[in-house]
């Protein structure tokens, strides 16, 4: 069910749209301007836009939906793996499949609810799916937009089956820059990654700030609950709050990795960064009647934050 706030008259605060392909988007608004969309396809938060109507996250001009295959841009979920370790396809099958608007949602804390606008969407597996991951899971997601423009994204994985599994995940964050050149990371230093352009070898980061002169494809693992991404040019800051997600990937695919990749566009490599809450090091584990929850906040400040304000 789609909800908004009481304090504003909610029938303005939502609205359902159909994309090219006849897949429902939810698109929440809130009383100042700002407004989410939300795609079934995947469960894909596809725009944020702030008050003034600027756009946060990146899409990519080639990167149109086409039916299966997720949106390049927005936020793609990784679920039940991030990256291709096995037999399962890369950053798993949720973000490929058409969730359904969840009507009844087991309740979240009232500070998940007062004041914003939010969607609950559902995940179950389909006969199909369980061929390639025998699991049962019911996967709950609800993606609101507060008053003060931030985006959340709160994901609850339950276990239905008989038996444990266990998974690994990503809100694969594709964050809208100005120039690549222009933006720092922090929150990160000291923390040990794991290089996948290294085969995965552990590092210890050395710098006070991660920058960007080449391809950066890295798992932090452990890393703090808070990470600032710093555009100078924009002067704007990207915080990240997360919960129940010990990890975080940087990525950008710099200019060679990018030209191979039919769905991004030329030079398009510079308006992005993708600053990821995730679970990977440690994959989940959920016995039988379990539920992990992980959420990622999502606030743009002026550029006059601080970092010692983490
Ligand atoms: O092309 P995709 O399957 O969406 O993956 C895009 C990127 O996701 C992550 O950041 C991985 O670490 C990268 O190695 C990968 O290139």
């Amino acid at each position: 069910m789609v909800h908004s706030a009481v304090v504003w008259d909610s029938r303005l605060a939502l609205e359902t749209t159909k994309d090219w392909n006849g897949i429902e988007q939810i698109v929440l608004r809130n009383s100042k301007g700002g407004s989410v969309r939300v795609s079934l396809h995947g469960g894909q938060v596809i725009s944020w836009r702030n008050e003034r109507g600027e756009e946060l996250l990146f899409t990519s001009s080639k990167g149109i939906l086409k039916h299966p295959k997720a949106m390049r841009g927005g936020i793609p979920i990784c679920f039940p793996q991030f990256g291709n370790c096995d037999s399962l396809e890369q950053h798993g099958f949720a973000r490929n499949k058409i969730w359904a608007i969840d009507d009844d949602p087991p309740p979240l804390p009232s500070t998940d609810s007062n004041g914003k606008s939010f969607v609950d969407l559902l995940l179950k597996p389909s006969e199909e799916d369980l061929k390639f991951w025998p699991h049962s899971f019911e996967f709950r997601l609800r993606v609101s937009l507060g008053m003060d423009g931030n985006l959340t994204l709160i994901s609850r994985v339950r276990n239905v089956n008989w038996k444990p599994f266990s998974f690994s995940f990503a809100y694969h964050s594709y964050l809208s820059v100005s120039d690549i050149s222009e933006v720092r990371i922090e929150g990160l230093e000291t923390m040990d990654y794991f290089d996948n352009l290294c085969k995965r070898e552990r590092f210890t980061e050395q710098g006070d700030a991660i920058t960007f002169e080449s391809e950066i494809d890295r798992i932090y693992l452990s890393s703090p609950n808070c990470i600032a991404v710093l555009d100078h040019e924009r002067k704007r800051t990207f915080v990240l709050r997360k919960e129940g997600l010990p990890d975080v990937v940087v990525w950008n695919p710099w200019d060679k990795k990018s030209k191979a990749m039919s769905d991004f566009g030329d030079d398009e490599y510079n308006q992005m960064v993708c600053v990821d809450g995730a679970a990977i090091e440690k994959p989940v584990a959920l016995k039988p009647g379990e539920e992990w929850t992980g959420r990622l906040e999502i606030a743009v400040v002026p550029s006059s934050f601080c970092s010692e304000d983490l």
